[in-house]
């Protein structure tokens, strides 16, 4: 029996990986399960997977379900709730699945404390990537990925020597505007932007997806990953997103890694990795999808995938600026206070006037990803 808890249960990739929990409820117990504000799901799921400790975010939140929730679930609430749930079970394996840089806290928690982590909050790799990978190694902890891209990475580097690897590419769908001009993206809503070609996510990294912030925040992420440098990291438009990444070896052999768009099938691979299980996904059939279609990345047309490489080259805290700036310009989107294209301009703007602190620790890091949030939310 394996032991998780999920942070961010109730989110898109949280409710996917309590799916895949269900599908083998003979094989998992859930110990924890941490939400943020929609304690009505939390509930039903407190109610299906029975977890000792669950988590909300407020004091409010977390007084009025203790009344509701079984006698031997215990409820916490706010960032040391979070890190409860993360730190405080006797989970094997948590899976990190908040939006944003506030996940960094509880990943290091739960990566100090033992724990295997199943990573897609990837912002915390991008925020402070050298602190986690160090920490990871330290603790001998394993951090699987659970995002698409590098889950694919991951599984076509399986039984590899390193030093054969020439290079890997994440794919790219293009999201929402793909075949928008930059001048049609001037008057674009936040309605279409979260129209995502194939996959169905949550808001933010769908806006994401659109600017190709995701992309950018996926090559750093990849960076720390799999300790590659930028130089072999590429990316491609796949429209289809059926190849969900690939690496190319020294002989010129590609291996890739394909399958339908479904993020249970990346989910459950780290829940049981190295095992292979059956999975609620639908198998894919080439031949229904008949071509597959790539081309260049135009780096004038998505200029936030150049930024992302510079930052990422650079290290330090410029990624952590990067990361911070365009979680507030996204909120703002979201909240139509500002153009789709001013997202852009406000990680634009950050990262002129930021300061780069090579190798930080994690208090430059903390102070930087709150300077960096003040900034962009007057910009
Ligand atoms: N969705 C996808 O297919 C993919 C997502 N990812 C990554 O996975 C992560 C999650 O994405 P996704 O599931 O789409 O996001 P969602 O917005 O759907 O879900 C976010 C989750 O985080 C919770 N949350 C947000 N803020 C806090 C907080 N301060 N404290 C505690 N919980 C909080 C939300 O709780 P509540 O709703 O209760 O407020 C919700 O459960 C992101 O880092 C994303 O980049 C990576 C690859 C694919
Ligand atoms: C499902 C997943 O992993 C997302 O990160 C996905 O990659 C988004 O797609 P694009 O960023 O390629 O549009
Ligand atoms: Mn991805």
């Amino acid at each position: 029996m394996k032991k998780i808890s999920v942070l961010g249960s109730t989110g898109s990739i949280g409710t996917q990986t309590l799916d895949v929990v269900a599908k083998h409820a003979e094989h998992f117990q859930i110990e924890g399960l941490a939400a943020g504000n929609n304690a009505g799901l939390l509930l039903e799921q407190v109610r299906k997977f029975n977890p000792r400790k669950v988590s909300v975010a407020t004091r409010e939140q977390a007084e009025r379900i203790q009344t509701e929730v079984p006698a031997g679930t215990k409820v916490y609430y706010g960032d040391q709730g979070l890190i409860e749930i993360a730190a405080g079970t006797d989970a094997d394996l948590v899976v990190t699945a908040v939006m944003g840089s506030v996940g960094l806290p509880s990943t290091l928690a739960a990566i100090e404390a033992g724990k295997t982590i199943g990573l897609a909050n990837k912002e915390t790799l991008i925020t402070a990537g050298h602190i986690v990978t160090a920490l990871a190694r330290k603790k001998g902890v394993s951090v699987l990925p659970i995002d698409s891209e590098h889950s694919a990475i991951f599984q076509c580097l399986n039984g590899e020597r390193r030093q054969d690897l020439a290079s890997i590419t994440l794919t790219a769908s293009g999201g929402s505007f793909r075949d928008r001009t930059r001048e049609e993206l001037k008057d674009v809503t936040v309605e279409d932007a979260l129209k995502h070609p194939n996959w169905s996510m949550g808001a933010k990294i769908t806006i994401d997806s659109a600017t190709m912030v995701n992309k950018g925040l996926e090559v750093i992420e990849a960076h720390w990953l799999f300790d590659l440098p930028y130089e072999k990291i590429n990316v491609l438009m796949h429209p289809e997103s059926i190849i969900h990444s690939f690496v190319e070896f020294k002989d010129t052999s590609i291996i890739a890694q394909l399958g339908n768009p479904d993020m249970r099938v990346p989910i459950q691979y780290a829940l049981t990795y190295p095992e292979r299980w059956e999975s609620p996904s639908k198998r894919l059939s080439l031949a229904e999808v008949g071509k597959l279609h790539f081309r260049e990345m135009d780096f004038g047309r998505f200029p936030c995938l150049r930024a992302a490489y510079d930052c990422g080259k650079m290290g330090g805290t410029a990624t952590t600026a990067f990361n911070a700036a365009n979680e507030v310009a996204v909120a703002r989107f979201l909240r139509k206070e500002i153009s789709f294209l001013q997202i852009e301009d406000i990680i634009e703007r950050v990262l002129d006037q930021h300061s780069n602190i090579p190798e930080p620790e994690l208090a430059e890091i903390e102070a930087c990803d709150k300077l960096t949030r003040e900034i962009a939310a007057k910009l």
